[in-house]
């Protein structure tokens, strides 16, 4: 069946109150859409998602709408909002396709390091990421402020010049993307056209409440279904057809997964008795290692209009930090104007969130005065772009706690940006490298005339991009401006991660009949950015239990 048309995805009113599959998975993101796919294709599966469906909705559709996606933060949005206790923003996914419907669109592979590391067949790693290349990944049109951008990064010294590639290589080259040449987004969703639609069934606005668990087996208990919430809130039970390969399968997001482990049961014992859950599994790393890739940014407003990008252009450092751009007004400004709804996101988090927040920048008046700075800028038409920064890794980390008991509630995150040194003196690099791009010859024509360094950095500094404080050396000292304006890039990873909640083939530790599949179980953001690697194992992770049921 092609996309948007397909038979077997219903909202979960139509669910009956109980059914049978040999596969539930949970979580219809980046991962789950391509794992369900793929299972599909040798076993009855359901695919349970939180959020509806991408198709028809302009502002997942088009490429224009990024900021406007994000910027909406109303209870149906597929993008919901939230803040960590760093003090900075963030987004994460409630729609068919996750992820991939809300994110910049940015198509790379991991480096064969990554799938070394984590110990990936390579064969089936590279036919599964061209399985996901044939619906998903395009080359992007490549204009004048992105061109100017691959320009600026090869005069800064990020060589060799490796073109169009969706290989990750150190230099400087246009990767891949999700938009089509029309603007128009293709999502992880997009890979249910895979699907065998006989023994596929997809049921929206279905929220997993929890995991059932019966008697122990060799010692494990073993899952054996899901109680899930329609959008009238009647509850649901799926469960596993008889058959000792059958699975319940996780891929609820870096946030998702960890949260409905715990909400099941695993996790840190205490932390589970701390709100009166009963504990399955006693697993303290539930949680644990969660990593936000942070991002440092300049806004660069320019003389003469621009396209409307999202990522193209990337360097890939020798000192990994990597550079990428986005330009165009809607974006930008539809960004800003996320600010006033994102502290508001903030304020009815604070009573709810579990652990002490930081130095945040709190009083109404500080908010205030940030925000008439903003509108100041936002009355002018804004031409311009963005060149930003990522770190690979990175090497600081830090955990998730259960807020609520509710699956819907955010639980409380906090990443600990720059707490390795290491990471500090990469982000002092990367923006040393977008400052050499901004003062290149190519990029001249963006600069507007007497606008200086200093002048744009002073900008990032004013505005409310984040919730942290700012110091009298916040304008001075890269270090204290990587510290105090850092944004994420929303590459968040971790709480489930391989050896320590699952195993190598992604079955938890200490259950039967269960794994998790998603951007939780990495230690590191793959590539310069994580999605094309989320696709890819979706449909790995499917092939070998496939194979393991034949
Ligand atoms: C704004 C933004 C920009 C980004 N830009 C890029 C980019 O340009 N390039 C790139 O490669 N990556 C980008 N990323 C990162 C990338 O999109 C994510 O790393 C990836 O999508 C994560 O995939 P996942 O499968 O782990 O989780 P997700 O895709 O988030 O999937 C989790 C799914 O589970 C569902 N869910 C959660 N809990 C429940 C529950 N209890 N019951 C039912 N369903 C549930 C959610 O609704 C969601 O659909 C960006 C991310 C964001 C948010």
């Amino acid at each position: 069946e092609k996309a948007p048309h397909y038979s077997f995805v219903k909202p979960a009113t139509l669910a009956p109150p109980v059914s049978y599959f040999d596969y539930i998975v949970v979580g219809g993101g980046t991962a789950g859409c391509s794992i369900t796919a793929t299972l599909s294709n040798g076993a009855t599966v359901l695919l349970l998602e939180r959020g509806g469906v991408p198709y028809g909705n302009k502002n997942v559709e088009n490429i224009g709408s990024f900021g406007v996606n994000l910027a909406d933060v109303s209870p149906t949005s597929p993008s919901q909002g939230f803040v960590s206790e760093d003090g900075v923003l963030n987004a994460r996914a409630r729609v068919l396709g996750g992820g991939s419907a809300i994110n910049a669109g940015f198509y790379t592979r991991a480096p064969p390091e990554f799938i070394t590391r984590v110990g990936l067949d390579y064969g089936l790693v590279n036919d599964s990421y061209a399985w996901v290349e044939r619906k998903v990944a395009f080359e992007p049109a490549m204009l004048q402020f992105q061109t100017a951008v691959k320009d600026g990064l090869l005069q800064a010294g990020v060589n060799p010049y490796n073109g169009f590639t969706f290989d990750h290589i150190k230099g400087t080259k246009f990767g891949g993307t999700i938009f089509d040449k029309n603007g128009h987004r293709h999502t992880a969703a997009d890979l249910l056209e895979y699907a065998d639609p006989v023994r596929t069934t997809v049921y929206l606005f279905a929220v997993a409440q929890k995991i059932l668990f019966s008697r122990r087996e060799l010692g494990k208990p073993r899952a054996y279904g899901v109680i899930f919430k329609d959008s009238v809130g009647i509850l649901h039970r799926a469960f596993l057809r008889p058959g000792a390969k059958n699975e319940i399968i996780v891929s609820a997001g870096a946030l998702g997964s960890p949260q409905l482990l715990m909400l099941s049961g695993i996790g840190p014992a205490t932390e589970l008795r701390f709100h009166g859950i009963e504990v399955v599994v006693d697993q303290p790393q539930v949680g644990q290692g969660m990593a936000d890739n942070p991002m440092n940014i300049l806004f660069i407003p320019s003389p003469i209009a621009v396209e409307t990008s999202l990522i193209q252009a990337v360097g890939i450092t020798e000192f990994d930090s990597f550079i990428e751009a986005t330009s165009g007004s809607t974006n930008i400004r539809a960004f800003m104007q996320n600010l006033p709804s994102a502290a508001q996101n903030l304020a009815s988090q604070t009573n709810s969130q579990s652990k002490e927040r930081p130095n945040v920048i709190t009083t109404q008046g500080d908010l205030d005065k940030a925000l008439e700075y903003m509108h100041s800028l936002l009355n002018g038409t804004i031409h311009g772009g963005v060149i930003l920064e990522k770190i690979a890794g990175p090497r600081s980390s830090g955990y998730l706690h259960l807020s609520t008991l509710d699956p819907n509630d955010n639980p409380a995150v906090r990443f600990n940006y720059f707490q390795d040194p290491d990471d500090l003196k990469t982000c002092v690099m990367g923006m040393q490298t977008i400052i050499k791009v901004i003062e290149s010859e190519p990029f001249s024509k963006f600069r507007v005339p007497g606008m200086t360094i200093q002048s744009l950095i002073n900008v990032v500094v004013n505005f409310p991009l984040n919730l942290r404080p700012r110091h009298f050396s916040t304008a001075l000292s890269l270090e204290q401006f990587c510290i105090d304006t850092v944004l994420s890039i929303w590459h968040y990873h971790g709480g489930c991660q391989v050896n320590k909640v699952v195993d190598k083939d992604y079955k938890v530790l200490g259950a039967v009949g269960l794994r998790v599949v998603d951007g939780s179980t990495f230690y590191e953001s793959p590539g310069t950015n994580p999605q094309a690697t989320v696709m890819m194992l979706g449909r790995y992770v499917g092939q070998k239990i496939l194979a393991e049921r034949r």
